[in-house]
């Protein structure tokens, strides 16, 4: 689980104001290259180290990202490396920084279009990085695939300069064709290309260098995207205390399913427990109640027939956080226990849903909307991308939405919800603007029961009263650092069975 980034993370917009703020501020632009090109250059250096190369070539583009190239390329071959250098355009077509950084290159520089990568140990990819405004053109495209082709197939290394060339710094897409890096150095912040897909897959070990830009340079970003790590919300976790008791710890319900579809929702109530509620209730209809209760020990059960029988239930106003979907269903009993379920209180009452309780409103979300908005606490959803096409259609199409950022965002505003848009990269959007993205994922979570006990653990994190945003953005990182501590082979259960682990390792961390 990667924590080796600062928490804010920029688009390429921002990252060039936070540039030219910098030059603006009196440092030199030559000093941010010369800075970031050392970074690469230690970067290469440590790989070449590891596989005993001396031959490294440099591609260099027609931009400040080529420029990046050349002075890595002079300082590589003063640490006595034997460097080559392959530039996309003639040298004279280069401006500014590039052109002075090419001017300093003693060697020569040969076409990009026909260099040879026979005899390489290592490959710079400096072609573009955050400048990159369209899709590579035809020579761009055949140069990215060359050297795909030729780190397949040598098994040698290639480090990206800033971003992986091809793919877009901000949304993380693929422009016609993209270089797959072993090792990818950014700067001064990440941006949200490097977290979002396809775009991660492209990085490798990505890694985050200072080059001199000041973090004041943040305050006139207005940053609102942040690296899902405890540093977003550690400050938040809610850990119980010496005078606490159960009752402090917050009252989770989750509501069952039909006798056939009882798993899932116990396995919500086990993740809430774990998660720290104090209590947790399983509402589970009549037909259900035999199998539920004899399921289960420390989570209680109550009986619940349909959207009458929930809100008998939720009159207790102890019960301060509900979870609902898992198991329940697709219909317009579902849609009715959901706004049961959101119904306003005079107390505040937070809600996940999840699976059943957004699909039932695939017709009609503007119903859900409605009910979300008028819900006396924070709401969670947890689409994951099926469920978010069939709700969030307007999103999906909306032009203005160019990322799954951009659509978790809108689909933030649209509900007046936390969304939690599922994946392999998961992303956390609040109403307010804040939104976060996960930097890690491992594929054993496709497993059944995962997306339950994800919703268990937000229930419980709820119920303890976090905010929306930061309980969602927590549980996503738990749930992930769960999976990753029992490793492959885990079912859901096991999630649920390593959470403790967890807690253990974040409680350590906050003793620090
Ligand atoms: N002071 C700074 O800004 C610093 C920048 N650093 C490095 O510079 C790049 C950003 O450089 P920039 O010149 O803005 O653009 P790129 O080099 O990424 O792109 C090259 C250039 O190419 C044109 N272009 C865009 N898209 C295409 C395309 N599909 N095909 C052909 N040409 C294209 C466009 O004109 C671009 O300007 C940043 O990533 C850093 O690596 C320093 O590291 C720090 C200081
Ligand atoms: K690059």
């Amino acid at each position: 689980m990667p924590s080796a980034f600062p928490l804010e993370i920029l688009t390429t917009d921002q990252m060039a104001r936070a540039d030219r703020l910098t030059i603006e501020s009196g440092v030199p632009a030559m000093s941010l290259m010369e800075s970031a090109a050392v970074a690469i250059a230690r970067a290469t250096s440590q790989i070449l180290q590891r596989t005993s190369g001396r031959r490294v070539l440099v591609l260099c583009g027609p931009g400040n990202n080529g420029g990046d190239g050349f002075v890595a390329a002079r300082l590589l071959r003063a640490q006595r490396y034997k460097v080559r250098v392959a530039s996309l355009t003639p040298l004279d077509q280069l401006r500014g920084d590039a052109a002075q950084a090419a001017a300093a290159w003693p060697c020569p520089v040969s076409s990009a279009l026909e260099c040879s990568f026979d005899g390489i140990d290592l490959a710079i990819d400096a072609l573009f990085g955050t400048g990159l405004a369209r899709d590579l053109d035809s020579n761009a495209s055949a140069l990215v695939r060359r050297l795909n082709r030729w780190r397949r197939e040598s098994g040698q290394n290639v480090v990206a300069v800033d971003i992986p060339s091809g793919v877009d710094g901000t949304t993380g897409a693929v422009r016609g064709a993209a270089v797959e890096a072993d090792a990818t150095v950014t700067f001064f912040r990440v941006k949200t290309g490097h977290l979002l897909l396809p775009g991660r897959l492209h990085c490798g070990a990505l890694t985050c260098a200072h080059i001199g830009i000041r973090p004041s340079a943040l305050d006139s970003l207005a940053v609102e995207t942040f690296v899902n790590m405890p540093q977003l919300w550690r400050a938040a976790l809610p850990l119980p205390q010496v005078d606490g008791h159960k009752y402090s710890r917050g009252h989770a319900l989750v509501v069952s399913g039909g006798a056939s579809f009882t798993g899932a929702a116990r396995l919500s109530a086990a993740a809430a427990l774990r998660a720290g509620a104090g209590l947790v209730t399983l509402a589970s209809p009549i037909e259900a109640l035999a199998v539920n209760a004899s399921a289960l020990t420390s989570v209680m059960v109550r009986p619940a027939d349909g959207a009458k029988g929930l809100a008998k239930v939720l009159s207790d106003e102890r019960k301060n956080a509900v979870a609902i979907g898992p198991g329940l269903g697709v219909s317009e009993e579902s849609c009715a226990q959901v706004e049961t379920a959101l119904a306003p209180q005079a107390y505040r009452r937070a809600a996940v849903l999840d699976a059943d309780a957004l699909s039932s409103f695939a017709g009609d979300p503007e119903r859900l909307w409605r009910a979300t908005r008028a819900a006396p606490g924070p709401v969670v959803m947890t689409p994951h991308a099926g469920e978010f096409a069939r709700l969030f259609a307007a999103c999906e199409s909306d032009c203005g939405c160019r990322s799954k950022l951009d659509k978790a965002r809108e689909a933030a505003r649209a509900s007046g919800a936390v969304v939690l848009f599922k994946g392999a990269d998961t992303v956390v959007a609040a109403p307010d603007g804040r939104a976060s993205i996960l930097p890690y994922a491992t594929p054993w979570l496709a497993t059944a029961g995962s997306g339950d006990v994800l919703t268990g653990v937000i229930a419980g994190l709820l119920a303890q009263r976090m905010d929306g945003f930061l309980a969602a953005s927590c549980a996503a990182w738990m749930h992930a650092r769960a999976a990753e501590i029992f490793g492959p082979g885990l079912i859901a259960d096991d999630i649920i069975a390593a959470l403790p682990q967890v807690w253990r390792e974040l409680c350590a961390a906050q003793q620090k």
